[in-house]
């Protein structure tokens, strides 16, 4: 199998993009395409906030220099209905800008969380074996949340000040521009700082993200496996290795704040020098009359309204970096191709009779470990196949390859006498059932559960179903019935009650091949009867392939695969392999010792098996 060409990367491989930002920005703008009119709308509202920050000083450059040596007192009112009519819009624009800009970037963000999730369901098996649950959660959830932030309230600072800052500077080159070269001079200092600082702290929020992904694996992992922790009575050790994860989160999260603590200061040192380079320089001009004392008032107010963007953006480069850091993790990924696609010609697999071909296919999940060597078999519709072999041997595998959960690396594999690569993926997967012995209940009604392969079955089907299942009266018994929440907070079933929901679901799914994974634990003989009948119900007709480990269940298979390390050994029926005394019975006399054996040898021998 091919490994996979963009596996997640982890923290200290990792080298901060220059262009992520940028990348970020693109992907949240193709997002928000959709809601352009509200955009439009903040936008305007973002412009007239610009330009009442700029009418508020003109107003007090009017009083100071028109207004005081007039003595207008006439227009006092009037400068103070304008200022407090202007502060008003502004109140107004701002409620509008911020409550249009959080709707679009709450919405940019469901987009996004929507479409890294159908990503990650469209990744292959080999993706989910390398991927650590807690990881992905915490990518979709996590990360996805800090650009929320910058989506939400972030962007909407940024653009107005931005807006606020080339407004602001265009005009001051325009009233003065010597001035204004002068308090400009500190910006480029400004942004190599920024550029540098930028970077190591994207890598250091980075890293952050990693760690508390790490807690969030640890979380996942020990929560779900809680009984585990309890019966070795591990808790101690436990809230070790968890104190240890939060520990190196929280070093990482301290040398983030270190950047961060270090960037405001020194953006404000160099505004303080810009402004103290401003202030002697207009006051010298003032003194020599080249300036009005209200030109050099609405220039200082002018100045702080120029730095105050500056101020913002690099309070907000924390953001930014950290939202960037988020989005890497994001990327990645988007980024990563499933192996197991469709060709673009895939056509749907037409109801088929159930004949299944393997052709000399060879499989490795690692490219250096083979699992399946020259892998030949041909299954007959209807007829059931057993495979046993040490555990390891590679009979899941078999059954993997079937679902396309997997490629084979070489050789083919045929339903129908079709290649299997050159069918629609859920076409195929939808002929198929598959009943395995870690049974997946999710949360919700025991219904729910039972019509999961086919969500429009009425519930005459779903009953029908549960009892070909022998399913129905144990569900009967509980007070809601069908109705009955199962899953995590739902109602505790048994091992064997679990396993004959999962075949009632498969029924109610009547696919023409089955996948049976036998269970490995010896269930009471009155559960074993029950589910033995359901499998006889599901089995009945179909193609069945099993992967056996109990080999009691499996004397009436058609045909018995004897797999040894990936390949084919044995294969005959049951009396067959006894005959044979090879591989098969010398498994069969482990389970059953001195059973049917000796029985067997002393009838006419059959012929050798294939
Ligand atoms: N997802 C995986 N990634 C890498 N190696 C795997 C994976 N799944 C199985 N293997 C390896 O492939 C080999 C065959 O595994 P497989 O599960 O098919 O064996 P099996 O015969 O079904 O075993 P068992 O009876 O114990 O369930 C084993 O060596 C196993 O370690």
């Amino acid at each position: 199998m091919r490994s996979n060409p963009n596996p997640l990367r982890y923290a200290a491989e990792v080298n901060p993009s220059r262009r992520s930002i940028w990348n970020m920005y693109k992907r949240l703008l193709i997002h928000s395409r959709e809601k352009w009119k509200t955009m439009i709308g903040a936008m305007v509202a973002i412009i007239a906030i610009s330009l009442l920050e700029f009418a508020i000083p003109q107003l007090t450059a009017f009083t100071i220099d028109h207004a005081i040596p007039g003595k207008r007192y006439d227009q006092l009112p009037w400068i103070a209905v304008g200022i407090v009519a202007a502060a008003l819009l502004l109140s107004l624009f701002t409620y509008v800008s911020s409550y249009l800009l959080s709707y679009v970037g709450l919405h940019t963000i469901n987009r996004l969380r929507n479409e890294l999730y159908r990503h990650i369901q469209m990744q292959d098996m080999a993706f989910f074996d390398k991927t650590r649950t807690g990881d992905l959660m915490s990518r979709i959830t996590g990360d996805v949340s800090i650009l929320q932030q910058l989506v939400s309230s972030g962007m909407l600072q940024m653009v107005t000040e931005l807006v606020t800052f080339f407004a602001i500077a265009i005009y001051m080159l325009y009233i003065d521009p010597q001035l204004t070269l002068l308090m400009l001079a500190t910006f480029p200092l400004l942004f190599l700082f920024t550029r540098k600082v930028g970077r190591r702290m994207r890598s250091s929020f980075r890293a952050v993200q990693e760690s508390s992904a790490e807690v969030n694996n640890h979380l996942q992992e020990n929560l779900s496996g809680i009984r585990l922790m309890k019966a070795y009575a591990s808790e101690s050790y436990e809230a070790e290795r968890f104190t240890n994860r939060t520990s190196r989160n929280m070093q990482a999260s301290i040398t983030a704040n270190r950047f961060t603590a270090i960037f405001a200061p020194t953006i404000d040192l160099l505004n303080y020098v810009g402004m103290a380079a401003v202030l002697l320089f207009g006051a010298w001009q003032v003194m020599s009359g080249e300036l009005s004392i209200g030109a050099i008032v609405a220039f200082l107010a002018y100045l702080r309204l120029l730095q105050n963007p500056v101020r913002q953006l690099s309070r907000m480069m924390n953001m930014i970096q950290q939202s960037a850091a988020a989005y890497e993790r994001i990327e990645e990924i988007l980024d990563t191709k499933p192996s197991i696609t469709e060709k673009e010609n895939a056509r749907p697999l037409p109801i088929i009779q159930g004949s299944v071909e393997y052709r000399h296919v060879d499989f490795a999940y690692q490219s250096d470990v083979p699992v399946l060597r020259d892998f030949h078999l041909t299954i007959a519709p209807g007829t059931m196949t057993a495979l046993v072999g040490s555990s390891g041997a590679g009979k899941s595998t078999v059954a993997h390859l079937l679902s396309r959960f997997y490629d084979p690396s070489r050789g083919t594999l045929l339903v129908d006498g079709i290649d299997i690569k050159d069918v629609q993926i859920t076409s195929l997967r939808g002929q198929l059932g598959i009943v395995s012995q870690d049974i997946v209940l999710l949360n919700g009604t025991i219904r729910d559960n039972i019509a999961y392969g086919k969500p429009d079955a009425t519930d005459q089907e779903v009953e029908e179903a549960a009892r070909a299942a022998n399913a129905h009266e144990f569900i009967q018994a509980f007070p809601e019935g069908y109705q009955s929440p199962v899953g995590e907070r739902g109602v505790k079933l048994s091992g064997g009650q679990k396993q004959r929901l999962s075949i009632a679901r498969a029924i109610l799914k009547n696919p023409r091949l089955i996948i049976l994974d036998e269970a490995t634990a010896a269930l009471d003989t009155e559960s074993e009867q029950l589910i033995q009948h359901a499998l006889s119900q599901l089995l009945a007709g179909r193609t069945c392939l099993v992967i056996a480990h109990r080999l009691s269940t499996i004397q009436q298979a058609d045909q018995i695969v004897v797999l040894e390390k990936g390949s084919i050994i044995e294969t005959g029926t049951h009396e067959e392999l006894i005959r044979h005394q090879g591989r098969y019975q010398q498994l069969y006399e482990l389970q059953f010792p001195n059973r049917h054996t000796q029985e067997l040898q002393q009838k006419e021998p059959l012929p050798s098996p294939r």
